[in-house]
């Protein structure tokens, strides 16, 4: 493919055969940097990626970096948010990953984060939960916080079915209930009688979709060894598209996976042991807190995942060292980026934490196979949060702490690789 946009440096592409990875020892690798505080970032981020990488492979693998662009960047470059030759370039080579990119609220350009995920189909948002000793934490008992979330990533409101308040849209489709269904529409109270003030956004959720994401959840569970998949959802309120996950995520276990109900269902329990439950999204958010011994891997929509992995992230150290993936495990793409956003007050002052990005790196070596990179790069985390030198977020919780910048912070895992 000719790019206009960015450049293919010289590498090899990542393919994939029969389910499985080729990774060759010079991959190109997609990146884009992100808006914000993505800069900072990736720049200490790629130093601790590619020192790992050569760490590793005693000099015989390096990735060839090839940036892309999307967000603030590119729309001052290119005059356009995300161009055709970005999607392509994740597409064509396989795995990337990305930093942050701003989403306006209220208006504007949809996010385009979002966009990526459904441009790629990447329908898994895989976001690990796991506590590293010394992180300080608002909780008591942090370590006991060891859990995987599994958020459909194409669907429910995110699909964009979203219409402004007086659209053509949105007056259409509240027209549409009230001539189609007048005895629900007449139940609703808008708290208005003039319909032109009401906003309306669709959920859809589908079966494949949700079938296709709890299948990845209990293959995870299953090669992981993890005691549980909780379904998380609202089922009891959205009882025919959040409901309808829980039933469909049960069928899915009992049909794929050979589970059998327990104690009169519905909770259900695999051959190998591996109880699959459900719990409502509420309870649950207060759960993860009580008693987080009781969640393992979780699998969930996408709103109640985007929630939840915010929450899970504060009780290990907070959004600071909160990685992910964006993951199709069919297709073998796959984009990983961290579970904060752009954090704009703090852009270009090199003071964030990067262990958000440093981590979805590692998740990235891991699922390229490159396991003994992926090792190095905990090591090197885990020496430069005993050190005690770290960035503001952890300082400012840790006894006898010294604070100190984004860039220093990469330095710091570098030196204790
Ligand atoms: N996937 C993506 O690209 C995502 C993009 N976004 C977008 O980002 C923008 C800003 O979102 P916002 O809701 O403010 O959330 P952010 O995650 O950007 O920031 C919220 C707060 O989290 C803390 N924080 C974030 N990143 C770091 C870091 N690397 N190190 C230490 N602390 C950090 C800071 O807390 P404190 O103030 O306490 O220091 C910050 O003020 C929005 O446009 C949103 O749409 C949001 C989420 C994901
Ligand atoms: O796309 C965005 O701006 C926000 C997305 C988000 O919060 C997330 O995926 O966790
Ligand atoms: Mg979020």
């Amino acid at each position: 493919m000719a790019y206009t946009t960015c450049t293919v440096p010289s590498g090899e592409k990542i393919s994939i055969s029969n389910g499985k990875l080729n990774v060759p020892n010079n991959p190109i690798i997609p990146f884009i940097r992100g808006d914000g505080t993505g800069r900072d970032i990736w720049a200490s981020s790629v130093r601790v990626f590619d020192a790992a990488v050569e760490k590793a492979s005693g000099g015989s693998k390096k990735i060839s970096w090839m940036e892309v662009f999307a967000g603030e960047a590119s729309k001052t470059k290119f005059d356009n948010w995300l161009p055709d030759d970005t999607v392509e370039a994740f597409k064509e080579f396989l795995v990337g990953i990305k930093g942050p990119l701003t989403t306006p609220v209220g208006g504007g350009i949809r996010s385009l984060n979002v966009a990526l995920r459904q441009l790629l189909d990447l329908y898994v948002c895989l976001r690990p939960v796991q506590y590293f000793t010394g992180v300080p934490s608002p909780v008591k008992r942090p370590e006991a916080v060891d859990m995987v979330i599994f958020r459909e990533n194409t669907e429910d409101i995110y699909a964009g079915i979203d219409f402004q308040a007086g659209s053509e849209q949105a007056l259409k489709v509240l027209k549409f209930l009230e001539t189609e269904y007048p005895k629900d529409f007449k139940k609703v109270r808008f708290g208005t009688e003039d319909v032109s003030s009401v906003g309306v956004g669709i959920k859809p959720v589908s079966k494949p979709g949700t079938q296709r994401l709890v299948r990845a959840a209990i293959k995870y569970a299953i090669e992981q060894g993890k005691k549980s998949v909780t379904l998380v959802h609202k089922g009891n309120i959205m009882k025919f598209t959040e409901g309808a996950f829980r039933d469909w995520g049960y069928e899915l276990a009992k049909e794929e996976f050979g589970a059998v109900e327990i104690d009169g269902g519905p909770w259900c329990k695999l051959p190998n042991g591996i109880i699959i439950k459900d719990a409502i999204a509420d309870i649950t958010l207060q759960q993860v807190l009580t008693r987080p011994e009781d969640f393992d891997v979780i699998a969930t929509l996408n709103l109640n995942g985007d929630y939840l992995s915010d929450a899970l992230a504060a009780q290990v150290g907070g959004i600071g060292i909160a990685p992910g993936g964006n993951i199709n495990y069919i297709s073998g793409h796959a984009i990983f980026e961290a579970t904060h956003g752009t954090a704009p007050k703090y852009a270009d002052q090199d003071v964030v934490n990067p262990g958000s990005v440093v981590l979805s790196g590692e998740m990235m070596f891991r699922y390229m196979g490159w396991n003994d990179v992926a090792d190095l790069i905990i090591k090197g985390l885990n020496g430069a949060i005993g050190s005690k030198k770290v960035t503001y977020d952890f300082a400012r919780l840790m006894d006898g702490a010294t604070k100190i910048k984004c860039s220093e912070f990469g330095d710091n895992i570098i030196a204790h690789m």
